[in-house]
């Protein structure tokens, strides 16, 4: 059996596609359904339904053999004990900072102003900050950090940007772009061993329909 860990909303519903392009269907909609492990439509596959920053630990410690997560969770994860064979290219957007419409970022980083930034990317924000020599000091949040700067409770947030659609409804500008981030395949290294052929084969499954959807976007 072949345990695959998807996180509900966005990665679940762009990973489905790519299943469907080899004929694997998931048997249960996680949107109506309260159940963890759904069945595919191909004998020894199940999914399992996660917190999409619980995907790396629950490969890592072989709650599940394979998993889709994305970069920004893997960074922050440290990524040990897994495999990463494959960006697959869904749920893409962009790690960036971003502060209130009137606050001038750049004269406070030019005047070594120390910053206190909110962020549930942590990992990310502190490399990032340590490579500009600015000083930070981080406020840890697990959600809704637009918020943080509103309230003044920060001067500045790392979040994961797309249309800008949620920074522009709470009067935020983007002022950095710390990295592009799309979702990646990552693999239980002990099950590549051991489950050798049936992993290699479902890989090959997301290499063909990510690279099938490459062509076709080109
Ligand atoms: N607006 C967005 N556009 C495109 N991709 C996104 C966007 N927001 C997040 N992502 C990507 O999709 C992944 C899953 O996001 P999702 O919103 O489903 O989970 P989450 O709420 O961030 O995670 P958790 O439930 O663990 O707190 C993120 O880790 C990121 O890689
Ligand atoms: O630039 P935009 O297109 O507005 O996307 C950015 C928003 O998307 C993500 O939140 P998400 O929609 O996943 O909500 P949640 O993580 O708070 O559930 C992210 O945390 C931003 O708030």
């Amino acid at each position: 059996m072949i345990t695959l860990a998807l996180s509900k909303g966005r990665i679940f519903d762009e990973t489905l596609p790519l299943l469907a392009s080899a004929g694997i269907a998931v048997l249960d909609d996680p949107e109506t359904s309260r159940k963890l492990i759904l069945p595919c439509n191909r004998e020894g596959l199940r999914v399992v339904l996660v917190r999409a920053s619980d995907v790396p630990t629950y490969v890592q410690f072989g709650g599940a053999d394979i998993g889709v997560a994305g970069k920004d969770v893997l960074i922050e994860h440290g990524g040990e004990g897994l495999y990463q064979p494959l960006d697959l290219r869904i749920a893409r957007c962009r790690m960036g900072v971003a502060v209130p419409a009137g606050f001038d970022y750049a004269s406070a980083v030019r005047q070594g102003a120390r910053l206190r930034v909110a962020t549930k990317y942590t990992a990310i924000a502190r490399e990032f900050f340590a490579r500009k020599g600015v000083h930070v000091d981080l406020v840890k949040l697990y959600g809704s950090m637009e918020l943080a700067p509103l309230t003044g409770m920060a001067d500045a947030i790392v979040d994961l940007i797309s249309t800008g659609s949620t920074l522009r409804a709470n009067q935020l500008v983007e002022v950095e772009q710390i990295m592009d981030i799309s979702s990646q395949l990552i693999v239980n290294q002990a099950a590549l061993r051991l489950k050798q052929a049936p992993l290699r084969q479902l890989i090959e499954v997301f290499a063909q329909a990510t690279a099938a959807r490459s062509a076709a976007a080109a």
